[in-house]
């Protein structure tokens, strides 16, 4: 049996726009009302998903959202038809228009947490969506999510779906953008990392004092017993709340691991010299720790250029190559230390840029465009196939685009009619195309 990593890049919706909707991340506060670029972001996407495969990787796409959300502003009381609800949401309470008309499923790093078969006591996969409870135009993404996941991962002798958890504070929970798993080899079990960002019940745990923290220690634990993990094979790391202030959202804006790598900024973490040692001894085997100082990369730095947010990918066995945004390579200090980090004697031996910046522009890089799936060829082979990014399907997808996407978008252009027909329109296609079956409300 052979075992690899595929990545699941999510696709980016019609309305993808920039309404500043996510407090403490500085890039979608620092471009809000600015036009955006729907066809030009989803093409980003797509080309940098589609150079993966070709450099050998598995690589497979989710599908976006049905978005305006005419539902849930039909569940806050505007009525009418849908023009009608658009229209009265627009002029009345534009925010709420706003929160249910983002594309903010393109960051599947969001959409669940995932544990590979070889980490579980039963030997399944295991997929928790995210309830995503501390934005609301996130926390209306669950349930399209786990319908999304289902329908691709729908043996059940092979995965496992578990409902999202309670949507309460309490249980705030962002899916794989807080968690890494490390191992020795894919097949192997690994030690799952789980970062969060503060605790509730444990009142005298440190907590960031502008920006919300959006993961908590009780929903982490949670995801860690649902998915049948052992006390051996977690770790619980606090995320260092200072940085949660800088603008670090997730800590996926800060680490990135794969295989025996950890790549981190020093100030990543709480506790981290005593947290590191605990990795260290459920990790047995080399384990490169790749620590970044501030004296090199500022937090700031690290935030603008997304330096962490990078995919470390597996090219051949010991060999690993870092997916970045050009934005890292624009950065003078950035690309002194990854020039620098390809000279070291790490297994990251390639570092490949990539203009993401539409994306950037609301804070999401390389790392937050996919959900990453540990799994063995036979795992492979049983979830839909559709869905993998093949020549053929890469080009139907930017046809795809090419029919249905807008080349610009401002805010003011969400209430209009036409946009939530040509959405649905090209959310059914897609459907067929991918062999989704009815996965949006619009086709219930
Ligand atoms: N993992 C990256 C997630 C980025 C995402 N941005 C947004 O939702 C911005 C949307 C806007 O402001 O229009 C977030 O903050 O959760």
């Amino acid at each position: 049996m052979k075992q690899f990593e595929a990545n699941f890049d999510g696709l980016v919706g019609p309305t993808h726009n920039y309404a500043g909707l996510s407090f403490g991340n500085v890039a979608s506060q620092s471009h809000a009302t600015q036009p955006s670029n729907p066809k030009a972001a989803a093409k980003q996407g797509l080309k940098k998903a589609k150079s993966l495969a070709d450099m050998g990787l598995i690589q497979g796409v989710l599908a976006p959202q049905e978005r305006p959300d005419v539902h849930t502003l039909r569940r806050l009381g505007f009525s009418g038809t849908d023009a009608d609800v658009l229209q009265k949401a627009a002029k009345q309470v534009p925010e709420l228009l706003q929160a249910c008309a983002s594309a903010s499923s393109m960051w599947t790093a969001n959409a669940a947490t995932v544990s590979p078969s070889a980490d579980t006591h039963d030997g399944k996969i295991h997929f928790t969506p995210a309830n995503l409870v501390d934005k609301l135009h996130r926390s209306l993404e669950p349930q399209t999510t786990a319908n999304i996941l289902k329908a691709i991962f729908a043996d059940s002798r092979y995965f496992s779906h578990h409902q999202t958890l309670p949507a309460h504070a309490t249980l705030g929970d962002e899916g794989a953008a807080n968690h890494t798993r490390l191992c020795q080899a894919y097949d192997q079990a690994g030690v799952e990392i789980f970062v969060y960002g503060y605790s509730v019940i444990d009142k005298q745990a440190p907590r960031p004092q502008k920006y919300p923290a959006r993961q908590t220690l009780e929903a982490s634990a949670a995801i860690a017993r649902l998915h049948r993990l052992d006390d051996d094979n977690t770790v619980f790391i606090q995320q260092n709340p200072a940085v949660i202030d800088q603008g670090v959202f997730h800590n996926d804006v800060i680490a990135v691991g794969n295989q025996n790598v950890l790549f981190f900024h020093e100030q990543a973490f709480w506790d981290s010299k005593k947290k590191l040692a605990e990795l260290r001894a459920k990790l047995p085997g080399t384990l490169h720790l790749i620590e970044v100082p501030s004296h090199q990369v500022s937090i700031q730095d690290a935030v603008a250029t997304y330096l962490f947010n990078t995919q470390l990918v597996t090219i051949s066995q010991g060999e690993m190559a870092l997916i970045a945004p050009t934005d890292c390579a624009e950065n003078p200090r950035v690309k002194a230390y990854l020039d620098e980090l390809l000279t070291m004697d790490t297994p990251i031996k390639q570092i490949h840029y990539f203009d993401v910046k539409q994306s950037m522009h609301n804070g999401g890089g390389p790392a937050c465009l996919r959900l990453r799936v540990a799994m063995s060829d036979v795992e492979l082979a049983a979830i839909n196939q559709q869905v993998l990014l093949t020549d053929t399907l890469f080009d139907k997808l930017n046809l795809w685009v090419d029919r249905h996407y807008r080349d610009r978008l401002v805010v003011a252009d969400l209430a209009d009619p036409q946009l939530l027909m040509e959405s649905r329109t090209a959310l059914d296609e897609l459907t067929q195309l991918l062999k989704l079956g009815s996965i949006y409300p619009f086709q219930q």
